[in-house]
């Protein structure tokens, strides 16, 4: 492995969390922000270990960071941590210090926001999505909270791309198409609930949203093994067993975290939403009715506690 920097775009909670944990694991990193400088040191706090027990930890990372005007350097290592809405503008606006032979990795939530960055690479540059479910909240422009253990996979966008190894070992699957796509289900169930709800992630498995969870899970897994919903290949082991023992861990994991969308009502910032139940109700060749009232109760804020009452009164 080279040791040229990483250049991570994103000073948010995980451009943040991947920032120290790459300088962690021995590499260098440049981070590259957009509103608010982290400045020359962040502070990385723990609430569990890595092997997740209840620990407080807290340590402090010195990186490099830059607005994307200021860049000099040639970068053959991206990560990308935008939200989905933003991968594809955050890589052109620093494309041009970006290598030709450039291993590209982007780490967001949703679908679709991976495909339009593959468009705008080179041939010659590879994409490697990826998924995570660990929980990170951003509390201070340099100050983040590790709330939730979990995991963070990489893989190949394309199948077709050179045998060149990723340049962080341990972390690769070979199939990321599949693990997007069950990362987009729990996502489908956890973030537009907890959003529209004002709850923590574990809240939901309260009894009061248990028929609620139910029928989100009944619903997601007509859609996913149904054989003309066109991610069929990656998807038709996501039953509703499966699905409910996935979302259930995550939730346990993540319990004392907001998810990211939640975070985003909150904050009142545009939401992935589109990118996980619009990508559901755009891509389902069935009608998803309790999908699509979570897509509008997070779109509509004005209709949000009408479509609160419909959620719960679902049986
Ligand atoms: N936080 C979490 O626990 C989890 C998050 N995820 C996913 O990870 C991804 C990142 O999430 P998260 O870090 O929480 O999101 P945040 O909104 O906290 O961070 C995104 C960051 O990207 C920055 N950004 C956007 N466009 C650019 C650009 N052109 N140049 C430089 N920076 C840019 C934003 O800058 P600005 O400050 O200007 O808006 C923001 O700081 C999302 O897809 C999310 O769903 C997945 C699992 C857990
Ligand atoms: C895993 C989970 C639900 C963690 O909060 C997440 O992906 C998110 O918040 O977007």
């Amino acid at each position: 492995m080279n040791n040229t920097p990483w250049l991570v775009i994103g000073a948010g909670a995980i451009g943040l969390f991947w920032a120290c944990k790459l300088q962690t694991l021995g590499h260098s990193v440049h981070l590259v922000y957009r509103s608010e400088s982290p400045g020359k040191k962040i502070t990385l706090d723990s609430l569990i270990d890595e092997n997740g027990q209840q620990q407080s930890t807290s340590t402090k990372h010195k990186v490099k960071s830059f607005m994307a005007s200021e860049l000099t350097e040639q970068y053959d290592k991206v990560l990308l941590c935008t939200k989905s809405f933003d991968l594809k503008d955050a890589f052109l606006q620093v494309s041009e210090h970006v290598t030709d032979d450039a291993t590209i990795a982007c780490l967001c939530n949703g679908v679709g926001a991976q495909e339009e960055l593959q468009s705008v690479l080179l041939d010659t540059q590879a994409l490697w999505a990826a998924i995570t479910s660990e929980g990170v909240l951003k509390i201070d422009k340099n100050h983040i909270k590790h709330t939730g253990l979990g995991d963070t996979y990489f893989g190949r966008w394309l199948q077709t791309d050179s045998n060149r190894e990723f340049p962080i070992d341990h972390l690769t699957v070979t199939n990321i198409h599949q693990r997007v796509i069950e990362k987009l289900a729990v996502n489908a169930v956890i973030n537009p609930i907890t959003a529209i709800f004002n709850i923590h992630n574990g809240d939901i498995l309260d009894e009061n949203f248990k028929p609620l969870i139910e029928a989100t899970l009944a619903e997601l897994e007509s859609v996913f093994t149904h054989p003309k919903f066109s991610y069929i290949e990656q998807s038709k082991h996501l039953t509703r067993a499966n699905l409910k023992n996935r979302v259930n861990t995550i939730a346990q994991l993540t319990r004392l975290n907001r998810s990211s969308m939640y975070e985003d009502i909150k904050l009142q910032r545009q939401t992935e939403n589109e990118f996980i139940s619009g990508f559901l109700l755009k891509n389902s060749p069935i009608e998803l009715p309790i999908q699509r009232l979570l897509y509008e109760g997070v779109a509509f804020s004005d209709q949000r506690e009408e479509t609160k009452k419909k959620l719960l009164s679902i049986t």
